[in-house]
């Protein structure tokens, strides 16, 4: 049986299963259909505690160990009982349950938010900048204003039209870059085309830019010996999932698929920093499989439904999945439901552990914005 930490396949005479079509319904009945080629050969190490360092953007604001460290012991599957339980479509990978640790750190950061107001009588705020009436992106904005809320962070908010000029947005910036009041500052993305995203991101103070999206941040994170002052979100959750559940990064083969300023980039970045060793897939990649196969980590961020396959994967191997893709579905009340970049249903029965669409990355990116919210305002106060 796959553990979820530290596996890591390392024959040469690897089991392939070969998996043939792919499931689009997370929940579905229908099997793929798997071929078993050869033998697989798994070894794992053993796990010491992770602690994570304060006023470090690159982990959790809070001293503490990890949960779920897991001791995982060397071991050896055999061929045998390794097809027959991939044969039975069992799933083996762990479900990394990125919706119950966002609601651990949004308490933790809840709890810090209290002893701030306490101590000082601050309240950490964050504002967000909200141009157009895009669906999605008016849903993300009320998720975090009602994240926000939960944890005791005061919300602001600027929403202007679709025609808003770059200017007005400018000014918006301007005016929460100099209230003392606002610790944070994000503005949504996508703006429309005739905004300049690059003049926008550059104008949000480093100090509030609880995004990590401005240059100098993301320079920062790109240099050795040098600190952002923060980290994005997306990326900074994938990596505390992966810190949650014991996965060992040093050392490991990654696969980033994406490259976007918001996600594939800065989680390149980070995964480098973890000491593994990365590749980059993106849209003029030829035979992307031919990286993924060899990866014990894989982070996918490209928005497109299911296009990781079961072969794709290397037996055992961490699956992160970032994308977010809505499918049509009758049946749900939406119309729609959303499944990630990976077929689940495949995935799960190859990787050793693997994030859910929903309830993966999502509810982790709004967990490290309050959390980094936090920093910035114990950092501008002097609190710690
Ligand atoms: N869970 C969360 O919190 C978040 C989820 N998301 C989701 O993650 C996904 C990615 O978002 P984002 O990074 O903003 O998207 P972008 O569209 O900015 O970037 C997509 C990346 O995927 C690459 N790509 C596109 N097609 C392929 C392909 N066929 N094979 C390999 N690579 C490909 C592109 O390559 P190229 O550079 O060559 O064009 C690009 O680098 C989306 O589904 C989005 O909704 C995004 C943010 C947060
Ligand atoms: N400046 C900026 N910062 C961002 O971080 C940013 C952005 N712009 N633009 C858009 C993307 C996308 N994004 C998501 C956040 C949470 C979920 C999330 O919580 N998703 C839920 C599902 C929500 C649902 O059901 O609709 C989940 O995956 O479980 C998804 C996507 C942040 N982004």
């Amino acid at each position: 049986m796959a553990s979820p930490s530290s596996m890591t396949t390392t024959s040469s005479t690897t089991s392939k299963l070969v998996f043939s079509g792919c499931s689009t319904s997370s929940s579905s009945s229908s099997s793929p259909r798997l071929l078993p080629l050869t033998t697989a050969t798994t070894s794992s190490k053993c796990r010491a505690f992770h602690f994570h360092r304060r006023f470090n953007p690159l982990r959790h604001v809070h001293l503490r160990p990890c949960k779920n460290p897991t001791t995982v012991f060397a071991q050896t599957i055999s061929p045998p009982s390794f097809i027959a339980a991939a044969m039975a479509t069992e799933p083996s990978a762990k479900v990394i349950d990125g919706k119950r640790v966002a609601k651990e750190i949004r308490e933790e950061v809840a709890a810090g938010v209290s002893k701030m107001k306490e101590a000082l009588g601050v309240v950490p705020g964050l504002a967000v900048i909200l141009v157009g009436d895009r669906k999605d992106s008016a849903t993300y904005v009320r998720n975090k204003k009602k994240a926000c809320e939960d944890a005791g962070i005061k919300s602001f908010e600027a929403c202007l039209p679709k025609d808003a000029t770059e200017e007005e947005v400018l000014k918006h910036i301007s005016s929460f870059n100099n209230d003392p009041a606002v610790h944070g500052i994000l503005v949504q993305l996508p703006l429309p085309s005739h905004i300049n995203e690059q003049n926008v991101l550059n104008a949000v103070c480093i100090e509030k830019d609880v995004d990590g999206f401005h240059p100098l941040n993301i320079g920062r994170l790109a240099m050795r010996d040098r600190e952002p002052l923060f980290v994005p979100c997306t990326p900074k959750g994938c990596i505390e999932l992966l810190h949650r559940y014991g996965v060992v990064i040093k050392g490991k083969r990654a696969v980033v698929i994406g490259r976007s300023n918001i996600v594939g980039m800065p989680a390149a970045l980070l995964l480098q920093r973890e000491d593994a060793t990365v590749s980059v897939v993106h849209s003029r990649t030829k035979n992307p499989e031919e990286f993924t196969r060899e990866a014990d980590i894989i982070i996918s961020a490209v928005g497109q439904a299911n296009m990781v396959k079961g072969s794709w994967i290397k037996p055992g191997a961490v699956i992160i999945d970032v994308g977010i893709n809505p499918v049509e579905d009758s049946e749900s009340p939406r119309g729609y439901r959303l499944v990630g970049d990976v077929c689940y249903d495949e995935a799960r029965q190859i990787a050793s552990a693997i994030t859910p669409v929903p309830g993966g990355v999502g509810p982790m990116t709004i967990a490290m914005l309050l959390s980094n919210t936090l920093t910035s305002a114990k950092r501008i106060h002097n609190f710690n």
